[in-house]
């Protein structure tokens, strides 16, 4: 493809080259300087928005007009290169109208007053000194021409204007000056040109100088009338664009962008509100007066109905002395109500944006640039920078929804539209030491609670019961031990509101009880202290305070923060006020939820239920939970059937801190697990199966089995904390040895376990159990047998054979750290069956074999098995098919293979052939 110079280009656009170099790479055309070339289509392209703006720039009176019958299709382009199709078909149709109804009146007028002008023009045709050289002084006719249209944009207002004056006069006997004139305001972007020209179209009505400028003086004039009869006409249609900045704040200037500015968006847009994006109120107000100024800033326009219309910033660079410089785009291309949306999860990189778009990458890099971002082509950006760049080119970027955004949505807004937060029960566990008298106290609470008269008392194990006390309701999680406190809270599951620590006042501080401390803290769970067993002798209650104060648990009487309530669980005391501390406790933490939004909380336990399914006990943390709600429970969903409290009692509705078990669930989740009402069942199931793929993606990315060789990446992955062997061994000597050893090896990081030992071959229950159990398997002088060997191959169990202790060791010890860089690996290549032994004089046993697996090579090592167990290991000395040597033999021939330096072979050996292979050494 052939290029075009820069050079030849801004030729035809009567520019200088650096100026449109300069335009271009600010368009993010990836040009280099005025010296670069683009190829042919880049040209046409540049030609194409060149001409556009030019005729873009003139979209007032006349020209417009004009351009429209001779160039309608490259104005066109030019308005719509950003518009879908379908809003192509619009906007034409609202230009028709709006040129229709708002030009044609205003132009005639226009060309009326021109003539005039025009005719007094001619009368004076000599040039006026102010202008400054021809950038392009050998313009011809068809290139002024040309040229004039393109300069529109750039000069200002007045170039556009003036001309298509000068087109249509050019022609005739002034267009001679008329030429020399125009070029100095083609190319007026250059350096200062602006000002002067001003000047010159200013003070020069002193001197006749104003006329032979036609271009400058026309556009004096046109520009003034234009915004009034435009805002007419065009009002209630489509939005115009407000004037293009001018360089310099000619006084002639300044009206016409103020009254366009204003009258344009407020006229036409039908009470569309325009606000500048990155703009501040001010500058908007200042833009409105002074559209003149306005490049670089995105226009965002609402609609009564809520549509958006986002304008296309323009593009404006400062110039040198701090003034702008002329648009290279004058259209502020709008897009009208745009249906086009991005959907971004949570990044999208600037090429896929730029794609999705239909713009050049180059050009949202410009874009970017101007709000300040430098980006790559690979940047990655985040769903707000990404809505602003798109807004830029008429696109509305939408926050995509997963399945887990979606539910966060949902909280949100139930969150946000929800009412009153209400004070609601605190969700208590009883923590400490065993037979401190955890149940007792439980036992003894449960009897004060009032309902229980009434209804039986509680009558089955859901996890987790409410109790009506005379002090105050509260609710008990009633899990086994710490454990469960513990695993729920590694879930992310925040359950209880505050502990109480039960400590016997006749044995003091237990471990369990520091443990439970430890807990509590790490939970940041309030504790209050129940000093229990207060009714024996020995009891001493102030040891008690004592010893926990060392814990931090420092007594309110002793200056400190924490409640000690002295009880007999056994004669009930201190019970009423035990249970009134814990009320106060709460009241400090101002426990409050909202019951009228849609029910959220936490499984406390979950069962398969023979007769009724999947049951679930959930603790409802906010809102309230119905029959009839769909919800979503870990990676399971389901509708509620049916709700039954602590006393084995259907209920209709479980509002905050109050437990219930559910029964309409897909499948057992776990204790820990959310439990989320979703807005209906598509939505649950949805959910559910995002989670059910999600959580087999993990299954299957942790499905790799330990192994030595990936040990010290699963111990890095925390995946591992102990090194699970299965040992097979000849001897039982050595599987004792070898367990101590491995005892020993043991670090802070990871334990050496031994899960079973025997002695003989290895089976394939120990591929089963080493499979199951993440183990490996680790056998002295033991082979599995073929079969075993397959087993674990489909398995992906490690089996690894020593001959000695040691070796095994030190592989270990290794792996431990990540240094084990086996040089060579074994290769078994094939096994055979000794069917007959045969003794040769000198040279010693040979054995009849038959190959059953894979080959026999003459140059591999051999080891004889017995049994399954390692009797010999070393190479082969010699390999024959009846009476000649062969290089190997295949499965299903036999032969006989000699074993050097070993005659002892029997009927029903194995010979194991294997070769070592060099392995890369890797960190
Ligand atoms: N004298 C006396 N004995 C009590 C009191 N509270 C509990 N016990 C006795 O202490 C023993 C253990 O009580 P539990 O309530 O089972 O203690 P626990 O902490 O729940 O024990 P684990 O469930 O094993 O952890 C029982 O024999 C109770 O009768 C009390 O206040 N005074």
């Amino acid at each position: 493809m052939s290029k075009v110079r820069i050079y030849d280009l801004a030729k035809e656009a009567g520019l200088k080259s650096k100026e449109l170099a300069d335009k271009l790479i600010a368009m993010g055309y990836p040009i280099a300087s005025h010296s670069s070339s683009v190829d042919e289509d880049m040209a046409a392209d540049i030609r194409k928005k060149l001409k556009g703006e030019a005729v873009g720039g003139t979209a007032e009176g006349r020209i417009e007009l004009r351009s429209r019958a001779e160039q309608g299709a490259a104005k066109t382009k030019t308005v719509i290169r950003r518009r879908s199709k379908a809003d192509k078909e619009e906007a034409a149709k609202r230009q028709e109208e709006a040129e229709a109804l708002a030009l044609e009146a205003e132009i005639q007028a226009l060309e009326a007053r021109l003539q005039q002008e025009e005719q007094a023009a001619k009368e004076k045709p000599q040039e006026a000194p102010a202008v400054e050289e021809p950038v392009e002084p050998p313009v011809e006719e068809p290139q002024a021409a040309k040229f004039a249209e393109m300069n529109v944009e750039q000069p200002s207002e007045q170039a556009p204007q003036s001309e298509p004056v000068a087109q249509a006069e050019t022609p005739d006997e002034t267009s001679e000056p008329a030429k020399v004139e125009a070029t100095p305001f083609a190319p007026p972007v250059d350096e200062v040109v602006p000002p002067q020209v001003i000047q010159a179209q200013e003070k020069p009505a002193d001197d006749e100088s104003r006329k032979p400028r036609q271009l400058a003086k026309v556009v004096g004039r046109v520009v003034i009338p234009v915004p009034e009869k435009r805002t007419k006409p065009v009002a209630g249609k489509r939005p115009v664009r407000p004037p293009r900045p001018v360089a310099g704040d000619a006084p002639t200037e300044i009206p016409v962008p103020k009254e366009d500015g204003r009258a344009d968006v407020k006229g036409k847009k039908k009470g569309k509100r325009v606000v500048a994006i990155g703009g501040d109120e001010e500058e908007l107000g200042r833009k409105g007066a002074k559209a003149g100024k306005k490049g670089g800033k995105a226009r965002v326009e609402f609609a009564p109905d809520g549509d958006v219309e986002f304008m296309r910033p323009r593009k404006g660079k400062k110039k040198r002395d701090g003034r702008k410089e002329l648009p290279e785009q004058p259209l502020i291309a709008e897009t009208k109500a745009i249906k086009r949306r991005i959907k971004v999860v949570a990044t999208i990189s600037v090429g896929d944006l730029a794609k999705r778009m239909g713009v050049k990458a180059s050009e949202v890099i410009a874009a970017l640039m101007r709000l300040g971002v430098l980006a790559t082509l690979n940047q990655a950006l985040d769903v707000d920078t990404a809505a602003l760049v798109a807004a830029d080119f008429g696109y509305e970027v939408e926050q995509a929804m997963t399945e887990e955004l979606e539910v966060e949505a949902l909280q949100e807004q139930e969150a946000e539209m929800g009412g009153e937060a209400l004070p609601r029960p605190p969700v208590v566990t009883v923590m400490g030491h065993v037979d401190h008298g955890k149940t007792s106290i439980l036992d003894a609470i449960r009897k004060t609670d009032v309902a229980a008269g009434e209804a039986g008392g509680i009558t089955q194990h859901i996890g987790a019961y409410h109790v009506q006390a005379p002090s105050g309701d509260l609710t008990f999680v009633d899990t086994p031990g710490h454990a469960a406190f513990t695993e729920m809270r590694s879930r992310g599951a925040k359950v209880t509101d505050i502990v109480v620590l039960v400590v016997a006042a006749d044995d003091g501080v237990m471990d369990q009880t520091k443990e439970a401390i430890a807990h509590s803290k790490a939970a940041e769970v309030p504790i209050v202290v129940a000093v229990n067993k207060i009714d024996k002798d020995n009891a001493d209650p102030d040891r008690v305070k004592r010893e926990l104060s060392d814990f931090g648990l420092i007594p309110e009487e002793w200056g400190g923060q924490t409640i000690y309530c002295l009880t007999s669980a056994k004669k009930g005391v201190g019970i009423e006020e035990l249970l009134e501390s814990i009320q106060l406790q709460a009241e400090i933490l101002e426990l409050r939820a909202d019951p009228s939004r849609k029910a959220k909380g936490t499984v406390i336990e979950a069962q398969l239920h023979k007769g009724r399914g999947p049951v679930a006990t959930v603790l409802v943390q906010e809102g309230t939970l119905r029959p009839g709600d769909h919800f979503v429970a870990g990676i399971y969903s389901g509708k509620v059937r049916m709700l039954i409290n602590e006393r084995g009692e259907q209920v209709q509705e479980a509002g905050p801190s109050i437990p219930v078990e559910v029964q309409g669930l897909s499948g057992v989740p776990q204790a820990g697990d959310e439990f989320i009402v979703l807005t209906d069942e598509k939505m649950a199931k949805s959910v559910a199966n995002a989670r059910q793929l999600k959580a087999r993606e993990t299954e299957l990315a942790s499905a790799s089995k330990v192994s030595l060789d990936n040990l010290f990446e699963k111990m890095a992955e925390q995946d591992v904390k102990e090194l699970r062997v299965i040992l097979r061994a000849d001897v039982q000597g050595t599987l004792q040895a070898f367990g101590q050893a491995a005892e020993n090896l043991s670090t802070k990081a990871i334990r050496v376990r031994s899960l079973h030992e025997g002695t003989g071959s290895i089976t394939e229950n120990d591929i089963h159990l080493a499979a199951a159990s993440d183990a490996i398997i680790i056998g002295f002088n033991v082979r599995p047998t073929v079969k075993v060997k397959e087993l674990a191959e489909r398995e992906g169990v490690d089996v690894r054979s020593y001959d000695v202790i040691y070796h095994a060791l030190e592989d270990i010890e290794k792996a431990m750290v990540g240094m084990l860089e086996p040089t060579f690996e074994e290769r078994v290549i094939g096994t055979a069956d000794v069917r007959e032994t045969f003794q040769v004089p000198k040279v010693g046993t040979i054995a009849g074999c038959s190959v059953i697996a894979g080959k026999i090579e003459r140059n591999a090592r051999v080891r004889v098995l017995r049994e399954g167990v390692v009797i010999y290991t070393g190479r082969i000395s010699s390999l024959r098919r009846f009476k000649d040597d062969v290089k190997e033999v295949l499965t299903g021939f036999e032969c006989g293979i000699g074993v050097e330096h070993f005659n002892d072979i029997k009927i029903g050996d194995n010979l194991e052939a294997f070769v070592l292979d060099e392995v890369e050494a890797t960190l």
